[in-house]
């Protein structure tokens, strides 16, 4: 696996803390004190200068590292305002609340309260964290409403409150249209990210964020976790807005892409071992799509590429690259002739294809048990059948938006579009897992938050936020052609899948604003310059 660093859900972050904390090696208000005086910290460095900060504690142990927060800036010269709430929260965070109260008082959790603040300063959001299960009402839903219009000088403890940490989800909100988002500046959340910080909403409320080391590695035991979940998901790039301690940084997943990248340099092999990848393309005048797909795959470093249009199309291929080779495929006869070749590795069916051809070539292809990209026309062809996922297997990659999604999988899609009332809400992380698992293929679900899933559960997210501009026409066709030409160098389904997602997103932001999709193909050489170090 080329793996990034892992991503825990609320339900495995809370097994990790209880597996310590029956360890007897570490207490819940030890680890308490860590995540209060990271966030402290992490205020500090940002704000050098002690100024004025109000700290708002909700009724759990999100709410105890707030206590814990208050009373390290106030040693530290800040001058702290407290609000929080009169009932007596867990045993941890009630001890917190008790040492508070010796420096200061509490003032009501009220948004009347908030609004005494008066002049500029900072804000410190602690009310609700992981233990966030339904929406948020009365007087604390009427706070956060006013928070929402804090902006950047808001900190967020664990995550923004509203927000849940599984889904990236407002509880209570529209997922498309929130009636209000808390955005912090800086998020400082435990341990690892959450799929919630990464997804949906997540990205956009939380800011800058933090993942602070609060010492729980040493019982971060693959395949214990309690309650037993499907494999841990791994964050795959992350957004630069986006900072991790050194020791859980992926670095020998970083060593294994930049060797598996770098291969084709041994010296030994030739074109053929480098694979042979099929991009099919459609008749006369729809050549573009696929055209971009195959510039994509030959960058990417399959060793041959041939674009197969329809014979009377073939004209329309002659221009560069000259390294593209160009071969008629008229029918599904043709194609299983083509695929007789052993040495055909990888197979592109979908951009720019046509759906009525993608129908007709589709059964040829599964039958070759070839690994293939299925995306664009092909997904619509694929949906468009009665017995959609027969002949699909793991060594395909579908790659839908979520408007292709939804054609394929409309009950998931449905579920990803309803309003959660309770948490954990259901994520574009379990809607791509389970279509990996009903389709027995690896599922790309495509945004500015990709979700790329295995039918046996692992899966990855790509975060990526912060290059809107990747979304311009054509730019799936050369991702399409990126995973096809990582799939005929041999490279595994889900990791051809998120190599090829993040290979992509690496050229977007090399280019910047203005980039359209023709100019991601040849920024793929300087990617991997980099990813290779
Ligand atoms: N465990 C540890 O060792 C460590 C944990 N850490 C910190 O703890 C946080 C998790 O703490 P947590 O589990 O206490 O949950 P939290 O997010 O504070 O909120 C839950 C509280 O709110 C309540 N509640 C829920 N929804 C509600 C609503 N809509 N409206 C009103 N109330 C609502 C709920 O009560 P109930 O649902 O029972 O009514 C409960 O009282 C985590 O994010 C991190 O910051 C760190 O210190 C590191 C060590
Ligand atoms: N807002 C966004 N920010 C970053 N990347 C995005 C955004 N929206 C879409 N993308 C990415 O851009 C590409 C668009 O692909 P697709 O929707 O298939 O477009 P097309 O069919 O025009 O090629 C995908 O890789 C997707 O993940
Ligand atoms: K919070």
């Amino acid at each position: 696996m080329l793996d990034g660093t892992e991503i825990l859900t609320s339900a495995q972050m809370r097994a990790l803390e209880s597996r310590a904390m029956a360890s007897g090696t570490v207490t819940g208000l030890q680890l308490m004190e860590r995540a209060g005086s990271a966030v402290a910290g992490q205020i500090r460095l940002r704000w050098p200068v002690p100024g004025r900060v109000t700290v708002l504690c909700g009724p759990g142990n999100n709410g105890g590292d707030g206590y814990v927060i208050a009373r390290l800036l106030h040693e530290a010269g800040w001058r702290v305002r407290v609000l929080g709430l009169p009932a007596p929260p867990g045993p941890d965070a009630a001890q917190m609340k008790d040492r508070w109260q010796r420096i200061g008082p509490i003032l009501p959790l009220t948004r009347a309260e908030l609004q005494q603040g008066g002049g500029p300063h900072l804000h410190v959001d602690a009310i609700f964290g992981t233990g966030l299960t339904r929406p948020p009402t009365g007087e604390i839903a009427q706070l956060l409403r006013h928070l929402a219009g804090f902006g950047g000088d808001l900190v967020a403890v664990d995550c923004p409150s509203g927000l849940c940490m599984d889904s990236g989800a407002m509880l209570g909100q529209s997922r498309e249209d929130a009636q209000y988002l808390l955005r912090a500046g800086l998020t400082v959340a435990f341990d690892s990210p959450k799929p919630g910080h990464l997804l949906g909403l997540g990205p956009e409320c939380c800011g800058r964020l933090v993942i602070a080391d609060i010492g729980l590695h040493d019982w971060r035991v693959t395949g214990a976790d309690d309650p037993p979940a499907a494999p841990r998901p791994l964050t795959e790039a992350i957004w630069p807005e986006f900072d991790i301690p050194d020791s859980r940084r992926p670095a020998l997943s970083a060593q294994k892409q930049a060797q598996w990248l770098s291969r084709r340099g041994s010296g030994r092999g030739h074109k053929f071992s480098h694979g042979h990848a099929l991009v099919i393309a459609r008749g006369i005048g729809h050549g573009g799509a696929a055209r971009l797909a195959a510039r994509a795959a030959l960058r990417i470093g399959a060793g041959l590429v041939t674009i197969c249009p329809t014979g009377s199309a073939l004209i329309e291929h002659s221009a560069p690259p000259d390294a593209l080779m160009r071969k008629q495929v008229n029918d599904a006869e043709d194609l299983a002739k083509m695929l007789a070749d052993r040495r055909i590795t990888s197979v592109c069916l979908g951009p720019g294809c046509g759906i009525d051809r993608a129908s007709d070539l589709l059964p040829v292809l599964l039958a070759s048990a070839r690994a293939a990209v299925l995306d664009a026309d092909a997904l619509t062809a694929l949906a468009m059948d009665d017995t959609p996922f027969r002949g699909l297997h793991g060594n395909i990659v579908l790659t839908p938006h979520l408007g292709e999604f939804a054609r394929l999988f409309p009950d998931l899609a449905r579920r990803l579009t309803e309003t959660p009332d309770s948490g954990p809400a259901y994520s574009k992380l379990d809607a791509a897992r389970d279509a990996a698992a009903r389709s027995k293929a690896v599922v790309l679900l495509k945004g500015p938050d990709s979700v790329i899933a295995a039918p046996d559960g692992h899966a990855a997210i790509h975060s990526a936020f912060d290059i809107p501009w990747l979304a311009t026409a054509g730019a799936g066709d050369v991702l399409a052609g990126i995973i096809t030409g990582l799939l005929a160098r041999g490279l595994p389904a889900l990791d051809a899948a998120s190599l090829g997602t993040r290979v992509h997103a690496k050229a977007a932001r090399l280019f910047g604003p203005g980039l359209i999709a023709d100019d991601l193909p040849d920024l793929i050489p300087q990617v991997l310059r980099d990813i290779s170090g």
